[in-house]
């Protein structure tokens, strides 16, 4: 290598060997840092994806940035945030997700990662499936002293096995006082919920959003039908027997809505003023009104009032004028507040006059005319 030295500086030819020692010296040495550096911040940008990222995900170039948020993300919040993404329908906007990744998309309660202590939920919305549960928890979590798990654990019916660890784990940080949550309606009709639940801790609060079991039928079936077009009419799947007019009680969608029946079995582990019931007629005519009471029941302070919604006429519900973590106003999303399908008016009637006693049964459990057959 030749080595030259800029100017016509006289040097001798000792001097100039000296000189070009050290310049092949540091030269090397900037070439190692410039290798070490690289290879430091390649491997620990790859090595998380490499484990988990499957073929498909490696083919689209355009996905890059999107899986390296991905990774970030789950160095910096782990499971709970990464629960936050994969709620099918229940899939947060993008306020919720800056915030679960740390970053300040907003002022408001968010707080340094790494502050508070993951604890297991003190109250936990457990049901009903299509009965307003996404709507009343993201309004809740309005709420500075409530912070709630994002996506459905579903610990106490699917994940069981894996232990209370792993269930905290899935839960966010809170600081002394703060109330953790959690959502999963379908807890409701899991025989085994209560006693697991029960076994956590005896005082669990409990919330269960209950709504027209008619309605709630027809939006559980419009869920059903808005992945599977191809499934039979919901009249069909009503009856056993059409001409007979046998109801089809196994049916997930009709079973769910006999509340009377799924609360008995709530009953032997939990007194009743430990359960409280939001009315999701309620909370969509008055979430500020619902609110107030489940705010009561869980002891906070009335912070969320009528000044926390508005009426957005385009989506036909009431939005938070700012959500957590934000200064914009937030709806919740597309799968909420779909449109129905038109019924059979007939077999609507049908399902009227069968759940017409479970729910006489159920208003007089609890105390509260819910009004659905009015
Ligand atoms: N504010 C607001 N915005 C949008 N949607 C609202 C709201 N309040 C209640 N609802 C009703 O919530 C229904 C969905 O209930 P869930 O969130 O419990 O569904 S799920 O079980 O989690 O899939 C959803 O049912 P569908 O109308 O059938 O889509 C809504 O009627």
């Amino acid at each position: 290598m030749a080595c030259k030295l800029p100017g016509n500086t006289p040097v001798s030819g000792k001097s100039i060997l000296r000189r070009c020692a050290v310049m092949l010296v540091s030269l090397l040495a900037s070439f190692y840092l410039l290798h070490s550096l690289t290879q430091l911040g390649g491997s620990a940008l790859r090595s998380p994806v490499s484990a988990s990222v499957s073929a498909s995900e490696l083919v689209d170039a355009s996905e890059a940035p999107l899986r390296r948020k991905r990774v970030l993300h789950r160095w910096v919040v782990g499971s709970v945030a990464r629960q936050r993404f994969d709620g099918g329908g229940d899939a947060p906007g993008p306020q919720v997700r800056d915030a679960a990744l740390g970053f300040p998309s907003a002022p408001g309660k968010l707080r340094p990662l790494g502050d508070g202590t993951k604890r297991l939920p003190q109250a936990i919305i457990v049901g009903v499936k299509k009965g307003g549960t996404r709507a009343l928890l993201e309004f809740l979590r309005v709420h500075p002293d409530v912070r709630a798990a994002g996506a459905e654990p579903h610990f106490f019916d699917r994940f069981y096995d894996n232990g209370l660890a792993w269930y905290r784990d899935l839960m966010p940080k809170t600081l002394e006082g703060q109330i953790t949550m959690e959502k999963t309606p379908s807890y409701f009709v899991t025989r085994e919920a209560p006693a697991r639940i029960y076994s956590m801790s005896r005082s669990t609060k409990l919330i269960v959003v209950v709504r027209d079991p008619v309605t709630r039928a027809i939006s559980d079936y419009t869920q059903t039908l808005s992945k599977k077009p191809d499934i039979p009419s919901f009249e069909s799947l009503t009856f056993k027997n059409r001409t007979t007019g046998l109801i089809d009680t196994s049916w997930s969608a009709i079973q769910i809505g006999i509340y009377a029946k799924h609360l008995d079995n709530w009953l032997q582990f939990f007194p009743m003023h430990q359960i409280l019931f939001v009315s999701g007629e309620r909370l969509i005519s008055d979430p500020a009104g619902e609110l107030g009471r489940v705010q009561d029941f869980l002891g906070l302070k009335r912070i969320i009032t009528d000044k926390h919604f508005y009426f957005n006429e385009t989506k036909g519900f009431p939005c938070l004028k700012k959500a957590e973590g934000s200064s914009k106003p937030h709806c919740l999303g597309k799968t909420k507040g779909r449109t129905h399908p038109n019924i059979d008016p007939e077999v609507v009637q049908r399902l009227r006059d069968f759940y017409r006693p479970f729910n006489m049964k159920f208003y007089q459990m609890t105390g509260r005319i819910f009004g659905w057959d009015d």
